[in-house]
């Protein structure tokens, strides 16, 4: 049993929260990017941090934030970590992560073997690495668009820091991913909702089941 750490993205009710903690998930990723169904104010996302048990770590996802938007974020929000999922610079990202003090994720789109140097780069920075799908071009968001990269490109890859494979995964599929990819954690969104920016508890247990149980490769 691999004992996959699973995130659950993009919650937007109380009862989200409830269930993502009753499942045993152990982040909750909640978005400030106005084009998404699962975009939250800020007092709104205060309000479901405040609901989270010890144990489960709340993480703010932005896209290319501004400093009066972490500000306002960090100060309003009690967090365990931030997500960026933009085009921030490696050098941004240990601004981010000085400045907020905060632990920082950054999130890597992969589509191709082209862009698996850029996982090396930022590992360089980020305390940890999200390597989801890449948006198709013209996307309206950068991510949680229910698409999945091809695993075998990172199967077998070492790595310098924690990671989270993200894209596409879903109750049926979490466990062919990390079986594949030797994923410690894995993140989801679309994967586990009934309708855009609808969270399903019942697919959120069954996604955390599924890769709490899955067979991870053995990590040599
Ligand atoms: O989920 C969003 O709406 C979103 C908006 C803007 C930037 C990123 C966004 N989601 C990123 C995530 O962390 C997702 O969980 C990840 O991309 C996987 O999404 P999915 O393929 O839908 O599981």
């Amino acid at each position: 049993m691999a004992d996959t750490r699973v995130k659950i993205c993009g919650l937007t009710r109380p009862e989200d929260v409830a269930a993502v903690a009753a499942a045993g998930a152990r982040y909750a990723g909640f978005v400030f990017f106005p084009k998404s169904p699962r975009n939250l104010s800020v007092a709104a996302a205060r309000d479901l941090a405040l609901l989270a048990p010890v144990g489960l770590a709340k993480v703010a996802l932005v896209v290319n934030p501004t400093d009066d938007l972490l500000d306002e974020i960090t100060r309003a929000v009690p967090l365990d970590m931030i997500q960026l999922h933009g085009s921030e610079s490696p050098e941004r990202v240990a601004e981010v992560r000085a400045r907020w003090g905060l632990p920082v994720m950054k999130a890597v789109g992969v589509a191709g073997a082209e862009d698996l140097d850029r996982l090396t780069v930022y590992q360089q920075v980020a305390d940890q690495i999200l390597v989801d799908a890449k948006p198709p071009k013209g996307a309206d968001l950068p991510g949680g668009n229910g698409l999945a990269f091809d695993w075998r490109l990172i199967a077998g890859r070492r790595w310098s820091r924690p990671w989270m494979l993200a894209g596409g995964l879903t109750p049926d599929n979490v466990a062919r991913a990390v079986a594949m990819t030797g994923a410690a954690q894995v993140d989801v969104s679309s994967g586990v909702e009934s309708a855009p920016g609808v969270k399903d508890a019942a697919m959120i247990a069954r996604f955390v089941a599924a890769a709490m149980e899955a067979e991870a490769p053995p990590r040599l």
